[in-house]
């Protein structure tokens, strides 16, 4: 049986893959938690995982309570939850929300497991240095962000010399369809409400504001090794076209299904083969219409701060993912407005692009990690400074 783990495993990619993993067929090593200590308790009883972590340290005696007399190992704090996930193990879902996924996602790669990864902050904010790292281990990662996992799907057999175009699709978002003077007033409850997909609260508000396709642009040029120039994002707000690649001969080969994470997670545990999976069906006949349209210019200041990170390279993009989680967490406690989290972001950027680690590759974890607190230092001084 395959030794599988599952970092994020209370969250929505968690609990896909939960489902997933609940016929048996796998042996589960850990399981960990940010908070939620009933559910990962539950799950790992049910999975018969070796240990559950949480990563909150003062819940360990809540944790244990939950386990007792099930045989499951308990244990807490960020360090623990690295542990679990350097625990032998042949697959490893990566799916931690934010920058906290990168040291864990490391950590299993660094054991030699195939790291399925929904993480984008990993690459986002250190892409080349995740990337040598599972080669130096030998480790394989595994693309589940839908539009990589289909990227990957459509490139599967071809010569990757061919390739002239990744065409990202993207809903648009809850407030795709708002008038632009409009987008300043959207509360926390407006931004929630995804057309599509049921996502985790923080990656539902980065698809409103784009943020969440300004990651997998960064995502799909690190990982696909492409120029900036040949990622063009299409609205699609259907979401049944996942994204597609175009080769050098004018073909276009897409993925398409219904929203729902379990393919592209399925697809990750199940290769190289491709295993049936519980999701719905399309039927071509009753589907209607399938649109795309360019993303209105000025409507996503997010992306065009994409393309300025990947043009600075070096450090940029762990100080872009910092500096958008502290301005989320800023739109979440309602303290700033929904356009105000993408003028924090640039404000960080400008600010420590004079800094001389930020044009610098970086050559460790540690240097990400402290390029990541003073990015998320920087943020929060911006934002007292404006009075926010
Ligand atoms: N949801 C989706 O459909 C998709 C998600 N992704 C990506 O996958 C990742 C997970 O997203 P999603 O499942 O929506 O997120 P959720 O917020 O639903 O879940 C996040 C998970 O991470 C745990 N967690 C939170 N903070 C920490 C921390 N500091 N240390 C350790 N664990 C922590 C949470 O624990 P707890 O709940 O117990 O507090 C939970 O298990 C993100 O990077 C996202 O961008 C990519 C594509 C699609
Ligand atoms: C399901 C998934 O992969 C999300 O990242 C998705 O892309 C969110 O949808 P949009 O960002 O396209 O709204
Ligand atoms: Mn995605």
């Amino acid at each position: 049986m395959r030794r599988v783990s599952v970092l994020g495993a209370t969250g929505s990619i968690g609990e896909s893959t939960f489902d997933l993993l609940r016929d048996g067929t796998h042996q589960v090593v850990a399981l960990t938690g940010g908070r939620n200590v009933a559910r990962l308790a539950e799950q790992a009883r049910a999975l018969r995982a070796e240990v559950a972590v949480i990563a909150e340290e003062a819940l360990l005696p809540d944790l244990r309570a939950a386990l007792e007399g099930s045989g499951v190992e308990a244990a807490a704090g960020p360090q623990a939850v690295i542990e679990a996930a350097s625990r032998p193990a042949d697959w490893v879902m990566s799916a931690i929300v934010g920058a906290a996924g990168l040291a864990p996602g490391m950590a299993a790669l660094g054991q030699g497991a195939t790291l399925a990864l929904a993480n984008k902050e990993s690459l986002v904010t250190a892409g080349p240095l995740i990337l040598s790292h599972a080669k130096a281990h030998g480790a394989r990662i595994l693309p589940v962000d839908s539009e990589h996992s289909a990227i990957f799907q459509a490139l599967a057999g071809e010569d990757t010399r061919a390739l002239t175009r990744i065409i990202l699709t993207a809903s648009g978002g809850a407030l795709r369809d708002w008038p632009l003077e409009r987008l300043a007033s959207a509360k926390l409850k407006d931004a929630l409400a995804h057309p599509n997909w049921s996502m985790g609260q923080r990656i539902t508000i980065d698809s409103a504001s784009m943020f969440n396709k300004a990651l997998e642009v960064i995502e799909a040029k690190e990982f696909f090794a492409v120029r900036p120039d040949q990622i063009e994002v299409v609205i699609h707000p259907q979401s049944i076209v996942h994204s597609a690649v175009e080769f050098h001969d004018g073909a276009i080969m897409a993925h398409m299904g219904a929203p729902d994470m379990r393919h592209a997670i399925g697809y990750a545990l199940n290769w190289p083969e491709r295993g049936p999976l519980p999701v719905a069906r399309l039927d071509f006949a009753t589907l209607g219409q399938l649109t795309f349209r360019a993303p209105e210019p000025g409507r996503y200041p997010a992306l065009r701060l994409a393309h300025e990170v990947m043009a600075a390279g070096g450090m940029a993009g762990a100080v872009f993912n910092a500096a958008k989680e502290i301005a989320l967490d800023l739109f979440i406690a309602e303290r700033i407005g929904f356009l105000q989290m993408a003028e924090i972001v640039e404000a960080t950027l400008s600010r420590l692009s004079g800094t001389s680690d930020f044009h610098e590759a970086p050559q460790g974890l540690e240097q990400v990690l402290a390029m990541d607190h003073l990015a998320r230092k920087a943020a929060h001084q911006i934002a007292a400074q404006r009075g926010l």
